[in-house]
């Protein structure tokens, strides 16, 4: 069966997922806002457009009329997506669950109002103004994301009532698309997040990955290893709560539900409807399919017949600290003479700071202390500096 996917966002994570594809015979075209975006580099074809001009869109999907569409970036203008479904088009995994995703308001009304998770307080604000309103109603500390960002663009911490003008203008300043709205949530003084990736199928059952730990720095993750330990209480409640929430976005495919682990419970805090960023540790090899795999199988509707742990394993990112074009890598020797580790360098053209460029993969055994196996990723990152 050779279907055709069209890619709409071209980054690590596509990339792959299309080489997952590429390896059983898959065609892919690949699309993304700059040429040479790491996916195009090993896909079939590429088109360079802005994903939220809906009427660009619509030429390319009438270009090349895919069999799927596989959304791996949010701002999409998704809209448009349910309009593809019925041109009989399958969007993964749903029109629903990318355009839910695509602006945070969506997805937690959903997850709060309609299906009772626990998530933290929050109240959405759309000026200066109006955002001191929610933070008096929230309470200090909370957090302020834009509506529609990601890797925690935008994001800062309102610890008192002299930060409130900053982060509405660092929230509009990460802002993307044409959303000039933010969410305020209460600071969750969580113990451990983790990454809990669902894969929904079109027959069979959902199935869960082994619990993925991970840290993030300004919004966006610097190491993630699997598996992470959670009390049994606190994993069966993140499994019941990612497969209430993945079955009202409906389709198939991997999901990455993301979770606070505080002292009073389980908080939902988000989820993504296709491969997460945490989810490259499953690159070294941690469990029988890598979250890529798993993302494909479930679209083409292939079985899966489980999903196991093969061993522990780590990732940490390596990041880009200037502006520049076309970096090269130093101290690949270095990486590459370290046991059990492997690492991806992405390949995009040009960098800017805190960009991620590669990461760095460690394992051992299963049951190995995981702490060792995180420390040396960090250690294997450091040893890749760009010039
Ligand atoms: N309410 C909160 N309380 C405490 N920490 C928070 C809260 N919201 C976010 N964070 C921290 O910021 C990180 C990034 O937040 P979030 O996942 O909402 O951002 P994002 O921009 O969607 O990131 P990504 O797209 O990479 O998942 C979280 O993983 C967590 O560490
Ligand atoms: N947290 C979401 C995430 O990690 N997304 C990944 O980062 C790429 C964008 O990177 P860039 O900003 O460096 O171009 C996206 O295309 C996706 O692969
Ligand atoms: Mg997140």
């Amino acid at each position: 069966m050779n279907k055709k996917f069209l890619l709409l966002g071209s980054g690590e994570l596509g990339k792959e997922f299309v080489i997952a594809a590429q390896r059983i015979g898959q065609t892919v075209i690949a699309v993304d806002s700059y040429a040479g975006a790491p996916a195009m580099q090993v896909a079939h074809g590429f088109e360079v457009i802005n994903m939220l001009d809906g009427a660009a869109l619509d030429a390319i999907v009438a270009k090349h009329r895919p069999d799927f569409i596989v959304p791996e970036i949010e701002a999409i203008r998704t809209e448009r997506f349910y309009d593809y479904e019925r041109q009989g088009i399958t969007v993964v995994p749903s029109a629903k669950a990318a355009n839910f995703t695509m602006n945070r308001k969506a997805i937690r009304d959903l997850a709060t109002k309609e299906l009772g998770l626990r998530t933290a307080n929050y109240r959405y604000a759309t000026s200066e103004a109006t955002l001191q309103q929610a933070v008096s109603e929230v309470g200090m500390p909370c957090v302020v994301k834009p509506l529609m960002s990601s890797s925690g663009k935008g994001q800062s911490t309102i610890k008192s009532e002299a930060d409130i003008a900053r982060a509405w203008q660092y929230a509009m300043e990460g802002s993307r698309g044409d959303v000039v709205e933010v969410i305020v949530e209460a600071f969750v003084n969580f113990e451990s997040e983790i990454t809990l990736l669902t894969v929904t199928q079109h027959q069979g059952p959902t199935l869960f990955c082994p619990p993925i730990g991970h840290r993030q720095e300004r919004g966006d993750y610097q190491e993630s290893w699997q598996p992470a330990l959670v009390n049994v209480t606190a994993l069966e409640e993140a499994k019941m709560m990612a497969g209430k929430v993945t079955e009202a976005l409906g389709g198939a495919g991997i999901f990455g539900v993301e979770f606070f682990l505080a002292k009073d419970g389980v908080y939902f805090s988000e989820l993504s409807p296709r491969p997460h960023d945490t989810g490259m540790v499953t690159l070294a090899g941690t469990q029988n399919f890598n979250e890529f795999e798993l993302h494909l199988r479930a679209i083409l509707g292939l079985p899966i017949s489980g999903i196991h742990l093969e061993r522990a394993g780590a990732s940490a990112v390596i990041l880009a600290h200037h502006t520049g074009e076309q970096p090269t890598f130093s101290g690949l020797a270095a990486i590459a003479s370290l046991p059990k580790t492997d690492f991806r360098l992405f390949g995009k053209p040009s960098t800017r700071p805190y960009r991620r460029m590669g990461v760095a993969l460690c394992y051992d055994d299963a049951g190995t202390d995981i702490a060792s196996v995180v420390e040396r990723a960090k250690e294997a990152a450091a040893k890749v500096t760009l010039d």
